[in-house]
């Protein structure tokens, strides 16, 4: 259909009145372009579900996109679960309740029993309410961590991890065969479901913290999300002090007005919680991302606070756990530190990778402990298969509060492991662009003419994860290997416009470990300078 017409039959099944008279003013512009991009194809599964900005039209997400979705599941779910049920979460992003409405009315009116939660929570909430209720499926409205103008929809099914191959593209091809959404029947009579849904999460993640010792100064922030309160109740329970909050950025606002983009990963998106560390002279720092799935970890150094990097923290977490003696399967996605493969070793416990994304690490038989380099970790799988940044703020306090009692720190225990394993150093060249042909340019590039050498030691190997790496599903994504055993992973976000490439370098601690320690990180440092001077991009 000509990109015009197919805007006016949007127009007409649109129920927004304010994304119809968006698309409306586009086309007595006649913005052909605009409307062109925007009609080009659909939003398709990403990373994390569906993901794009707010906006007319089918790349968008808007209350079509959501209506045509939520159509799709029910079908997807009806011809494949018996007496089909779904849960229906949402952040506090612009209009994440009125997709999340849209949703239980029309899976509801579909023959899928609907329950929504009763407000605003965290991803982690909704992953454990599909297990809890025992439904089919899980719908969570966010958009996580993007930047405002965003907003998302993470689907789930039974066993309360996200969507993945074939049941992403089964669920895509549903989709496409939904017809006119203004069309589609809707029931108000789902239910709503009451605050004792929060209230078991919480008593799931309190029982997980050992007995020992509480006392913690912690400075935390939920990043202007939704996971404040529930952080805070899930403290308490667990018997801590009540943690400092950055008073800026507790309550919920779906302007994000402190920081240009609301991701702990970000440059600056942490300054005003390393204020407030700094000020109430923290023991450690804290935060979640906006829809809290997500934890970020600081500490206290002679030189300020820092924040640790999402190895580190998922390392931290591995040892805990393993010398408390869980068995069972430790997993990290292929872009994160091969540290967790040693530590499991070290303690016999088996080890997998996986491909980035949570969706992945939460299919891993047997998992007792999963994390990702991007903040993300499951501490435990039976609360649900996902990541979850508030049982894992409670994890590292706990962890944080016993070396203090012996008088030692997270930096102490790091180093520790790092003695024992090899100092790993990580780091990222991430590249934001507009156009996402520079994405694919690079990609190209890589795979056509990839470098010989990087910071002067030569690639040895070069590995196209689209041909399957190591028995994993294919990919797009480039691995290079260095001679020395350092190695990039290259890949393009699937939750946002960036290139991402994740640096790995590891060195013996033979004689000292402060030099094995600079020696790792100016490796990583060099290699990142030239591969971003490789890829011209940066
Ligand atoms: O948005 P969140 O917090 O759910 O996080 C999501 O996006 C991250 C970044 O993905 P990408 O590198 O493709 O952008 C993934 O690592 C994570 O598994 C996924 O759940
Ligand atoms: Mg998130």
């Amino acid at each position: 259909m000509d990109p015009i017409d197919a805007a006016r039959d949007w127009i007409s099944q649109d129920p927004d009145p304010q994304t119809r008279d968006e698309l409306t003013a586009l086309i007595d512009a006649g913005d052909h372009g605009e409307i062109a991009a925007r009609f080009a194809g659909r939003l398709q599964f990403g990373t994390a579900g569906l993901r794009g900005e707010l906006g007319a039209g089918p790349m968008r997400m808007n209350r079509v996109t959501v209506a045509r979705a939520a159509a799709g599941l029910a079908r997807h779910l009806l011809a494949t679960a018996e007496a089909p049920s779904v849960v229906v979460g949402y952040d506090a992003r612009t209009n994440s309740d009125v997709f999340a409405r849209d949703t239980a009315e029309i899976m509801q009116a579909a023959g899928v029993r609907a329950h929504l939660l009763p407000e605003h929570l965290p991803t982690p909430v909704l992953a454990f309410a599909i297990g809890h209720l025992g439904a089919s499926a899980g719908v969570m409205v966010t958009a996580s961590h993007n930047p405002p103008r965003d907003n998302g929809y993470k689907v789930y099914l039974a066993d309360t991890s996200q969507i993945v191959p074939p049941a992403d593209a089964e669920i895509a091809a549903a989709i496409d065969a939904v017809g006119r959404v203004d069309e589609l029947p809707r029931d108000d009579g789902y239910s709503v479901l009451g605050d004792d849904v929060a209230q078991a999460y919480l008593d799931a993640v309190a029982a997980l913290v050992p007995d020992g010792p509480r006392d913690l100064v912690v400075a935390y922030t939920p990043m202007h999300g939704v996971g404040g309160r529930l952080l805070a109740d899930a403290a308490e329970r667990a018997g801590f002090p009540a943690p400092h909050t950055v008073a800026e950025q507790l309550q919920p606002d779906p302007a994000f007005p402190t920081v240009a983009f609301p991701n702990p990963e970000e440059p600056g998106a942490m300054d005003l919680a390393l204020a407030l560390a700094t000020s109430v002279d923290a023991d450690i720092v804290v935060a979640n991302d906006p829809d809290a799935d997500r934890c970020a970890v600081g500490v206290r150094t002679p030189d300020g606070h820092r924040m640790l990097t999402g190895d580190q923290v998922g390392a931290l977490l591995a040892e805990s756990l393993l010398t408390r003696g869980i068995e069972g399967t430790y997993a990290c996605s292929i872009v994160s530190s091969d540290l967790l493969g040693r530590q499991a070793a070290a303690h016999g416990q088996p080890w997998r990778q996986t491909l980035t994304g949570f969706k992945w690490i939460g299919k891993v038989e047997g998992l007792v402990f999963g994390y990702e380099e991007a903040l993300g970790y499951c501490v435990a799988p039976h609360v649900a298969r996902d990541k979850d940044g508030i049982s894992a703020s409670l994890l590292i306090m706990s962890l944080a509060a016993s070396l203090k009692a012996q008088g030692r720190t997270l930096l102490d225990l790091l180093g520790d492991i790092y003695r024992r394993h090899g100092w790993h150093a990580t780091g990222q060249l991430a590249v934001r662009v507009d156009d996402l042909a520079i994405i694919a340019a690079a990609m190209d590039r890589l795979r056509t003419d990839p470098p010989t050498t990087l910071a002067g030691v030569a690639v040895s190997s070069v590995d196209d994860l689209a041909a399957g790496y190591q028995g994993l599903p294919p990919t797009d994504g480039i691995r290079l290997g260095l001679a020395g055993g350092s190695r990039i992973i290259c890949r393009p976000s699937g939750t946002e416009p960036k290139l991402k490439c994740y640096v790995e370098a590891v060195v013996a601690v033979e004689n000292s470990a402060d030099d094995a320690r600079d020696a790792a990180a100016a490796t990583v440092e060099a290699i990142i300078a030239d591969l971003g001077s490789y890829l011209r991009l940066a």
